[in-house]
This record gives structure tokens, C-alpha cells and sequence, in this order.
């Protein structure tokens, strides 16, 4: 073939003969189809529901994906999930309660749920497991609800879908809300989580609560450190509140102000509970008889505040067993929420009580009582108290609880401590390298 030949070939292959010509070609068949398609109503009725169906499944799709992330990103969710929170829910008395327990792998959220379960009531629990103490000790708490048929959601408060679906899964007749950032000195350290808990979280919480059908009623844990720089003795519920002394304790006063609010304004029924000091068996490893008695047992020392003029710190410790009565008598005298479809329908109750001992401990006399309990002599470190967010004192006056919980703490320190003692040894053993008491 000859070169000149072989390059035309080549060129056929490759382009039109013609080119401009089988363009035109091409472009008018194309139009004319098009002409053929759109030339009827009926046909362009059928594009445009493509088009729709074509928009519907990309969204539906995007949602899809949204969803499935939501359920990779968290541990809730699906049929199985529904089956066992409604299963937890259900009550074995009749007139029994349907409770949502927030902080339910916390110190008092264990409790009070073994509590209700016990007597037949329904218990959810939800909780977030974070680490502000040992997660350890939270999922051994959780395993202690499982074994008793409470089952334990994991998640945060913050999250308005998972509470929604709760709320929406189960008819919660009251919510115990426990879950909170604790601890008075931690505040300056990490402030912002007791923003995110406290105040955050518990605006969620009563945004879910407010728009349920039906609303539940709710009891949460307030403090008794709202009575900050209050010297009036002992504190009552009308005693003046505006003076907190921590960032904790100015969280837990705005907490009182926001459910004031929902109750006024979308009648939620409301219970504050303002804790003294509550300690036990199961208890926060964070406060100080818990760690004073792991330094102890350790032979560590332990750092004990002292107030101004040398004047001892005292608390009025409280022993769980009487907390969770408190709570519990709250949840019964608990009036309902009046509210539906998000509109409050008539005035609902706010009450506040105190729940605490009555009967003040200096912290040297509770290190006492834990050596001799442990029998082993703690290595005291006193110093000046810092500025740190504490108190000097507290004092309950429950006469108000007494009243109209029938709350009737009957657990001194020395008792309620020895049980913690006990606890503590059954659960983390005995360390070896402790020295025993000489007196
Ligand atoms: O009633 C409450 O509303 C609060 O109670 C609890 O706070 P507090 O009363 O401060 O308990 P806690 O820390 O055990 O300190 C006890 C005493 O030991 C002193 N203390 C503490 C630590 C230390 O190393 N040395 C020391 O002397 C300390 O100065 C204090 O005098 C809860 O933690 C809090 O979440 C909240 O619920």
C-alpha cells in the first residue's frame, strides 16, 4: 500500500469523512429526537416525574447515609435496642412508675434504679461513662443494673435524637435526673464540662421532657452547695441563694432557675433535691472519703483543708440508703406535668428540698472514723483551705423533706462508713503495704 494511501485509511478510521457535514447530521437527529420526546404533554409529564423520583432517592439516599452514621457514631438504636429498653421499662406492680434514669451508671443513679426495680417500677437508665473518675467503675455499676434487669443506655443527655427516640420508644411517667458534672474543686479545672452537662444537657433534657406525650414528671439532683456563702444555721430551702461559691454550685443555682422556667411556662412538674455530701458503699472516688481511704490504705498521705482561723471543715454527710429514700419518696409525691403537645394546660408543682443528715462532721473526725474502721493511722497533711470553690460548713434543716417525703435519715457517719469500708475492701481488696494503727 502506498504511504500516501495507507495515511487516508487511517484518517477514515479516525475522523468523519466529512466532518462538518456528519456534525450537522448528528446535531439535527439529536434535536429532532429531542423535538419527538418533548412533543407530547404527556411525555414531558413522564420526564418531570423522573426528575422528581430522580431528586426524591438522591435525597432519601443522603438521609440514609445520615443515619446509618448516626447509628455507626453511637451505641443506640434499632429493634433489638427498642425491645430492651421497653422490656426495662415495663412495670411489675400495679400503679407502678416508668423512670428514666439519667447518670444511671453514677453513684446515686445506681441506687435509686436498684431501688425502683426492686419494688416493680420501670427503670431506663442513660448514661454517658465518661471519664471524669475511673469508667471502670461505672461499667461495674452498669453490670450491676443488667444483673437486675435495668437496662443502661449509652449516651449523652446532650443528644435530643437519642432522648427523643427514649421518650418516643416508652411513656416515662417521671425522669430522675442524676446525670451531672460533680465535684466542687474540679470546676476550675475544667469549667466548660459543667457548662456542657449541667446547663446544656439538662436544657436538652427538659426540651425532650416538655414536648412528650405525656410529659413526664421530673425530680433531679440540685446541691446543697447553692447555699454558697449562706451563714444562716441550719440551711432551709428559703434561705438565700445568690451567693455560690464555686462555678459547681453557680451551675446547680442556674439549674433551678431553668426548671423553674419549664414548669412556668410549658408546666412541667418539677422536684429539685439539693444533696448534702452523699457517700457510700458504690461511691465517687473523686470526694474525699473515698480517696482519703484508698491514700490511707495505701499509706499515702491524704491533704486535709482547714477553714479560716484554723476552724475545722465540716459537712453534713449523708449515707445513700437515706438519699435514695428521699428520692424515691420524691418520685411518689411527685404531682403531674400539665402540659401536652408542648403547652402547659394548668399550674403544675415546683417544689425544693434538702436531703441531708442534720447532723454536721468535721472532716479530722471523719478521717477518724475511716482509720478506725480501716485500722490503719492516716499520714495528715493539714493545710489552709485554698481558694478553691469550698465551703466552710453545711447544715441540712429538713423539715420541709420530713414533711412531705417522710424523709428520715437514719444513718450516722460511723455506721454509714463502716458499710462504705466494707464495700471499698470487698471491691478493691486490701493493700498489703499498709501500716496498722498503734493506738
Ligand atoms: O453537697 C454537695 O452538694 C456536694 O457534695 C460534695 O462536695 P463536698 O462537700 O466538697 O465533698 P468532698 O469533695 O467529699 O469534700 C468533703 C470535705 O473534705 C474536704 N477535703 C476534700 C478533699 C481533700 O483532699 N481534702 C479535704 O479536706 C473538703 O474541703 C470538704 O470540706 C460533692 O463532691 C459535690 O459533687 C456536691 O454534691
Amino acid at each position: 500500500m502506498a504511504p500516501e494511501k495507507n495515511m487516508r485509511s487511517l484518517q477514515d478510521e479516525l475522523l468523519p469523512s466529512t466532518p462538518g457535514k456528519f456534525k450537522l447530521e448528528q446535531r439535527s437527529s439529536h434535536h429532532r429526537q429531542l423535538y419527538r420526546c418533548f412533543s407530547s404533554t404527556s411525555t414531558m409529564f413522564l420526564w418531570a416525574l423522573f426528575l422528581i423520583a430522580l431528586t426524591a432517592s438522591y435525597l432519601s439516599f443522603h438521609s440514609f447515609i445520615d443515619t446509618g452514621n448516626r447509628y455507626l457514631a453511637v451505641s443506640w438504636g434499632g429493634i433489638q435496642w427498642e425491645r430492651q429498653v421497653r422490656n426495662s421499662a415495663k412495670t411489675h406492680r400495679s400503679g407502678g412508675m416508668s423512670v428514666l434514669v439519667t447518670g444511671a451508671g453514677g453513684f446515686v443513679g445506681t441506687h435509686v434504679s436498684l431501688a425502683l426495680k426492686k419494688r416493680g417500677d420501670g427503670v431506663v437508665g442513660i448514661d454517658n461513662f465518661n471519664n471524669y473518675y475511673d469508667p471502670s467503675l461505672k461499667k461495674a455499676r452498669k453490670a450491676l443494673l443488667q444483673s437486675q434487669g435495668v437496662f443502661v443506655v449509652e449516651g449523652d443527655i446532650n443528644d435530643s435524637h437519642l432522648l427523643a427516640k427514649l421518650f418516643d420508644v416508652v411513656a416515662f411517667t417521671h425522669v430522675m435526673h442524676l446525670a451531672a458534672q460533680a465535684g466542687v474543686r474540679y470546676a476550675m479545672e475544667n469549667p466548660n464540662s459543667y457548662v456542657h452537662s449541667n446547663i446544656a444537657g439538662l436544657v436538652t433534657l427538659l426540651e425532650a421532657c416538655k414536648t412528650a406525650n405525656p410529659q413526664p414528671a421530673v425530680v433531679w439532683a440540685s446541691s446543697s452547695s447553692v447555699y454558697g456563702l449562706n451563714e444562716k444555721v441550719p440551711f432551709s430551702e428559703s434561705d438565700q441563694t445568690d451567693q455560690p461559691a464555686s462555678l459547681y454550685a453557680a451551675t446547680k443555682k442556674a439549674g433551678e432557675e431553668i426548671t423553674h422556667t419549664y414548669n412556668h411556662i410549658y408546666g412541667l412538674s418539677i422536684t429539685g433535691l439539693r444533696f448534702f455530701t452523699v457517700y457510700g458503699p458504690w461511691g465517687r472516688p473523686d470526694m474525699a472519703y473515698f480517696s482519703f481511704t484508698r491514700n490511707i490504705i495505701q499509706g499515702k498521705p491524704i491533704t486535709v483543708y482547714r477553714g479560716k482561723n484554723q476552724v475545722d471543715l465540716a459537712r453534713d454527710f449523708t449515707y445513700i440508703d437515706d438519699i435514695v429514700k428521699g428520692c424515691v419518696g420524691s418520685l411518689d409525691t411527685a404531682g403531674k406535668s400539665t402540659g401536652s403537645g408542648g403547652k402547659k394546660r394548668g399550674p403544675a408543682p415546683y417544689r425544693i428540698f434538702n436531703l441531708g443528715n442534720t447532723s454536721p462532721v468535721t472532716v479530722p473526725a471523719l478521717v477518724s472514723v475511716l482509720e478506725k474502721h480501716l485500722k490503719v493511722k492516716a499520714k495528715r497533711n493539714v493545710i489552709d483551705m485554698p481558694g478553691n470553690g469550698d465551703v466552710p460548713f453545711t447544715h441540712a434543716n429538713i423539715s420541709h423533706a420530713r414533711t412531705e417525703l417522710g424523709y428520715k435519715p437514719t444513718t450516722d457517719l460511723e455506721t454509714g462508713l463502716k458499710k462504705f469500708v466494707k464495700w471499698y475492701l470487698s471491691y478493691y481488696g486490701y493493700n498489703h503495704h499498709a501500716k496498722p494503727v498503734n493506738n
